[in-house]
């Protein structure tokens, strides 16, 4: 893409989403994985940084419903939210450093408030389109999708701003992992959704293509959402819900230099490091050479 605009870092520290705690410590685990340098290694200018004070309003229980923790993961998407909408004001490019995957329902909606026609590209082992009725888990961060897509109780439509994401913009890249509620939706609304089949029988270059194509036409921004756990857990296993048979680290970086060719890709999500379990923190490396790879690094 070679990236023309500034880069805005937005930290999220928050892991109630998520069932095991070290995601929160995610933000600060990439940044010590070395992102400000590499990011200006490869030319790109950094507008600046904000963290989402996600505890503010923190009760410490789950709470009573269906999800844990809903009452935190809205007030966190909320403020997510306006960061992000604050970013693409300021003519950036947002770069929200999760914290778990319910991080990206507040992207989305930052997002939506300006790109009203808005793809969406989800690398992730899992399809995070659980509702309040489908979740086998109660965690928030199997359920963006259905929030994005208004599917789930919680919508997107909730945070002021914001509007739903289009379900024919939307493509799912290494999933493997898919809930039987999830494989519903999936069907009956035809959304585009690259499994690990899929990508062993086309090879990534045509499984980027085709997303591209999905994407590129008839969209105004193209929001890249990635969850580490897409990777294969024995290249990243510093993840919450790590599951066998993901991406190599040539498909993943092959994949981020062809989006990045594209010049599409307005703005990057990269969530679910856990700073606990990433022990050796390999997966934040990743997550940062990721990050470089898409927003224009080449190896020559
Ligand atoms: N972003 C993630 N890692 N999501 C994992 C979701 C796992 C499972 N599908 C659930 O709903 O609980
Ligand atoms: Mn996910
Ligand atoms: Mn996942």
């Amino acid at each position: 893409m070679d990236i023309d605009k500034k880069v805005q870092l937005i930290k999220v520290p928050f892991g109630l989403g998520g069932g095991r705690a070290g995601t929160e410590l995610g933000p600060e685990s990439v940044i010590k994985a070395g992102l400000l340098n590499q990011l200006k290694s490869i030319g790109v200018e950094l507008a600046g940084d904000s963290e989402v004070d996600c505890y503010k309003h923190f009760s410490g229980i789950g709470g009573e419903g269906k999800v844990k923790h809903l009452a935190e993961v809205q007030e966190m998407s909320r403020q997510v939210s306006e960061h992000v909408s604050q970013a693409v004001s300021s003519n950036c490019f947002p770069l929200v450093l999760g914290g778990d995957h319910s991080v990206a329902i507040g992207s989305l909606a930052g997002l939506t408030a300006h790109y009203r026609n808005l793809g969406v590209i989800w690398f992730d082992a899992h399809s995070d389109m659980n509702t309040e009725e489908t979740t086998p888990s109660g965690n928030a961060h199997g359920m963006p999708l259905a929030v994005a897509l208004g599917k789930a109780e919680y919508k997107l439509t909730d945070i002021p701003g914001a509007t739903l994401i289009n379900k024919d913009k939307l493509v799912i890249i290494g999933a493997r992992d898919i809930d039987p509620g999830e494989r519903e939706l999936i069907r009956s609304e035809g959304i585009a959704c690259f499994t690990m089949h899929d990508i062993d029988k086309l090879g990534m270059k045509t499984v980027v293509e085709q997303a591209i194509a999905i994407v590129g036409e008839g969209t105004d921004g193209v929001h890249l959402s990635f969850d580490l756990d897409s990777l294969d857990p024995l290249v990243a296993g510093g993840v919450g819900t790590p599951v066998p048979g993901g991406l190599s680290y040539r498909e993943a970086h092959f994949a981020m230099e062809l989006f990045a060719e594209s010049g599409k890709i307005t703005s990057m999500d990269i969530v679910e490091v856990n700073g606990v379990l990433d022990y050796d923190r390999r997966t934040a490396r990743h997550a940062v050479e990721l990050a470089a790879s898409l927003l224009g690094k080449r190896i020559l």
